[in-house]
């Protein structure tokens, strides 16, 4: 017999394992995204508000290209969610999660709202940490990544710069999944806190050092396995690595995790709304 929508809802379980194995594989994204981008040098001018005058648009060439390009990726996804609709497939949450993370500048659907599972508490649809999360890219993490130069290919830059920013923020803003079932698997430690909105005592509480120490680990390791030059015959290349394996797990010491856990945070402070 078929199941009613409510029934499938129920049987959406999420688990602090199953949102750990999602993490786990968005670094794949991130570490390869990372390897891409520093195939170009720093490029700077993109990033530049005086350098380009664009008529009728303030900010940098980069600013540009991404509020377009992410306008145009919108009218992909209508199309796929119009193409899933027509058959029949939507109702699970993958058309959910690939929903653009930079949507500042999107339309507003065309589509009537769909009745999806719902997983995350609505208040936090609100919590969006982007302009953070792009200056710490554009300004912190560019210059150790890639060499300094400019080959003028800013057009493919920046949409290497584009890939990273929304992998890191699609990873970031992870933290409400997280947020979600660390809640929901000790409510009564949650509560109390929430309720004193105390911010320093929830940090606490849904940190795992341990983890994080893995998490630093592995991504090194992704990034000296996946950056790996291979050659089939000796060329005095192969084992040469494309990035600096330290500067990925640096990024996530430094800001991934950090930020991650700051909307975890923000996601717990709102829960009981
Ligand atoms: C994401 C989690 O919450 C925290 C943040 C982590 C991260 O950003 O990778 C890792 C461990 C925790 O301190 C988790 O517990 O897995």
């Amino acid at each position: 017999m078929a199941k009613t929508e409510s029934e499938s809802v129920s049987e959406m379980v999420i688990t602090l394992e199953s949102v750990r194995e999602s993490l786990i594989r968005q670094e794949d994204t991130i570490v390869f995204s990372l390897i891409e981008r520093a195939k170009y040098p720093r490029n700077s001018p993109l990033y530049d508000l005086s350098y380009a005058s664009i008529p009728g648009f303030s900010g940098s060439l980069f600013q540009y290209i991404v509020s377009h390009s992410e306008n145009l990726q919108a009218v992909n996804v209508l199309t796929k969610m119009l193409n899933d609709l027509l058959c029949n497939r939507l109702g699970d949450m993958k058309t959910q999660k690939n929903i653009l993370s930079f949507p500042d500048n999107i339309p507003g659907s065309l589509l009537p709202p769909h009745n999806y599972p719902q997983v995350l508490h609505p208040p936090s649809a609100s919590i969006n940490i982007n302009s953070t999360i792009w200056d710490k890219y554009v300004n912190q993490l560019l210059p150790v990544l890639v060499a300094e130069g400019d080959d003028g290919n800013y057009a493919s830059t920046a949409t290497s710069d584009l890939d990273c920013l929304q992998a890191l923020s699609r990873r970031i803003h992870y933290g409400k999944y997280v947020a979600e079932v660390k809640f929901r698997e000790a409510p009564q430690d949650y509560e109390p806190l929430i309720r004193a909105k105390d911010s320093d005592a929830l940090m606490k509480l849904l940190t795992f050092e341990h983890v994080e120490e893995m998490v630093k680990r592995r991504v090194e390791k992704k990034a000296m396995i996946f950056g790996q030059e291979v050659a089939l015959f000796s060329n005095g290349t192969e084992g040469k690595c494309k990035i600096d394996p330290s500067i990925v797990s640096k990024l996530y010491e430094d800001w991934v995790m950090p930020l991650t856990k700051v909307v975890e945070v923000e996601y717990l402070l709102r829960r009981l709304d």
